[in-house]
């Protein structure tokens, strides 16, 4: 029996996996990242970086991100404290689902994890207090390559579960083009 569950989302790149926990009376044991077992399921992608953020506040919203190549990154997102709505926007030109997205909620207690491959831009809204989020990533940071797409861009037009009217952002993410004036994949 395999240790992971892969579902992909209504945009099909896009993969929900849940890894298999281990029950006993102390609590819980899972593997939250293997290759050999992802791999024959489709999830083939090579990780070199592991990234942590902690968000102090609810209502905390990072993103839309995503790099250019060639530090384009696949991204494997999970979260260990509290609880985020996690979103992938496609932004492949070509593909059939461009300016579509999908959100799910990832929490500490659901175990879920996220896959969002290279084309698409990513960010999560966090849905309680001191909210901590981790991620493998599949190329090195460069801010040379960093790029974004506005979080409320109306071509877009994510359902965003916001907690108050309006949600706290960093600087950088306060003033990020829309969409059809940002560089994306073809
Ligand atoms: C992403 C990143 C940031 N940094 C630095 C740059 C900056 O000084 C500080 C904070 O960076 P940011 O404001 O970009 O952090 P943040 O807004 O949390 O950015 C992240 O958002 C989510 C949604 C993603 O998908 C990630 O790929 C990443 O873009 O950390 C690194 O050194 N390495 C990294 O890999």
């Amino acid at each position: 029996m395999s240790k992971f569950e892969v579902t992909p989302t209504a945009i099909s790149d896009v993969k929900v996996i849940k890894p298999r926990a281990f029950e006993d009376p102390r609590g819980y044991f899972m593997e939250t990242y293997t290759r050999s077992e992802l791999v024959p399921l489709g999830v083939d992608q090579v990780f070199v970086q592991d990234n942590q953020s902690l968000s102090r506040d609810i209502g905390t919203l990072r993103g839309l991100h995503y790099q250019l190549p060639p530090f384009a990154q696949d991204k494997l997102v999970r979260c260990i404290r509290g609880r985020i709505w996690d979103v992938a926007v496609d932004i492949r030109r070509s593909s059939p689902t461009f300016r579509q997205w999908v959100g799910v909620e990832l929490s500490a207690d659901n175990r879920l994890q996220l896959l969002v491959p290279v084309g698409f831009a990513h960010a999560f809204l966090t849905l309680e207090p001191d909210t901590e989020v981790v991620y493998k990533v599949s190329a090195g940071y460069s801010a040379a390559h960093d790029a974004g797409i506005r979080w409320d861009d109306p071509d877009i037009d994510i359902d965003w579960p916001l907690p108050s009217s309006q949600p706290v952002l960093s600087a950088k993410d306060g003033v990020l083009p829309a969409l059809s004036d940002a560089i994306v994949f073809d």
